[in-house]
């Protein structure tokens, strides 16, 4: 198979796919280490051998201790080990947000577990083999990529991005219904017990890269990614919205109507758009990819709260972003403040509860 993905080792490219890799998963309030402990285990009905695997330092001991007790397997294990296994399988790829993301990242791509000692779960080495948990594996991808919140966006790939500010990582991800880009920051270990600090960052060329000073989001970008490294970790999602959802060229007419004296909601309408065309939906997506559900939310965009609470993140903070405000930006800060409720002062505030 020309494109197929071969997986065996867990530190391999596509580790993440093996039974060995280190993603401990919850099955009926019992924490495994791994999916081959659970699956190994499952083999027995004697509990000391079922504590033995379950305690092995390693999945290889895990798979080396079963071994020993090979005629002590379960008369009917035959009979019920694919429904085990793919019970493994569910709860490791639901219970690690990531590692489903990146299941559903191979979109078609046949999966198959490069074994040459296993020719019923693997392929045996030279493709004669069942490779029954590549088949397991892709029914599982097919059940997600159809599921909320895997059909939103399709995570793509990540790296490092060293800032003046301090070391992020890039998530890089594409909207499914229109196949924009959008790109996540993050910083540090987020810790999934408690809210993260984020920020859902609209593009903004000008202000973001040309230091324009008609707006305030170059000083915001600067102030958000500041503010997470001081706070030691958080989010930043830079959302592909320039022009708060028109485009550039857009954004420029507007611009050339507000020269001209329209306010900046006035502008959007006369070039036929609403005030503000944006959407966020999508951002469910790519916090979840993020393991976040509770966050303190750096805006002063009752909007983007609003749309965080509808799409069930706990928005347990508001966090007023007031920064660059200039002679050049104060007619459009006033307008947004005036017809677009942003909140620029504690009274503005309304109950997050
Ligand atoms: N159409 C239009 N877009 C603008 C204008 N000024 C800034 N933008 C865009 O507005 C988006 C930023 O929105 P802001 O209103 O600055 O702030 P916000 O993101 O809604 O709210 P905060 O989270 O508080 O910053 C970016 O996409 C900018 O390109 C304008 O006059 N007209
Ligand atoms: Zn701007």
């Amino acid at each position: 198979m020309a494109d197929a993905i071969q997986f065996y080792e867990p530190k391999e490219r596509y580790g993440f796919l093996s039974n060995f890799s280190l993603h401990s998963i919850v099955i009926d309030g019992v924490t495994w280490p791994t999916v081959e402990h659970y699956y190994q285990s499952s083999k027995f009905l004697a509990a000391d051998i079922i504590a033995r695997i379950h305690h092995a330092a390693t999945p290889e001991q895990a798979f080396k201790v079963s071994r020993q007790y090979s005629k002590q397997v379960r008369p009917d294990w035959n009979n019920i080990k694919e429904t085990v296994m793919m019970r493994g399988l569910r709860c490791k790829f639901h219970q690690h947000h990531p590692l489903a993301h990146w299941l559903v990242a191979t979109e078609t791509q046949p999966i198959v577990e490069h074994s040459f000692s296993d020719a019923y779960w693997g392929d045996g080495g030279d493709g004669h083999g069942k490779n029954r948990l590549g088949q397991l594996l892709m029914a599982l991808r097919d059940e997600l990529k159809n599921k909320h919140p895997y059909k939103l966006i399709r995570y793509v790939d990540a790296a490092q991005l060293p800032t003046q500010f301090g070391v992020f990582t890039m998530h890089g991800f594409i909207q499914s219904d229109n196949n924009v880009e959008h790109l996540a920051l993050t910083y540090g270990k987020l810790d999934v017990t408690k809210p993260a600090l984020i920020r859902l960052h609209s593009e903004c060329l000008t202000g973001d890269a040309l230091y324009s000073l008609r707006c305030d989001c170059g000083f915001q970008l600067q102030k958000s990614l500041e503010t997470i490294v001081s706070h030691g970790s958080g989010a930043l999602l830079y959302l592909r919205q320039e022009g708060r959802g028109i485009g550039l060229l857009n954004k420029i007419r507007a611009y050339h109507l507000q020269d001209k004296g329209a306010d900046t909601v006035e502008a959007n309408e006369r070039l036929g758009f609403a005030a503000d065309m944006r959407e966020y939906h999508f951002c469910e997506g790519m916090l979840h990819y993020l393991e976040i559900d509770k966050v303190k939310l750096m805006t002063n965009n009752p909007r983007k709260v609003q749309a965080l609470c509808i799409a069930g993140i706990n928005v347990v903070e508001r966090v007023p972003l007031q920064e660059g405000h200039n002679i050049h930006n104060e007619n459009y800060l006033e307008t947004k403040s005036r017809k677009l409720r942003h909140m620029f002062s504690k009274e503005d505030d309304f109950s997050l509860s």
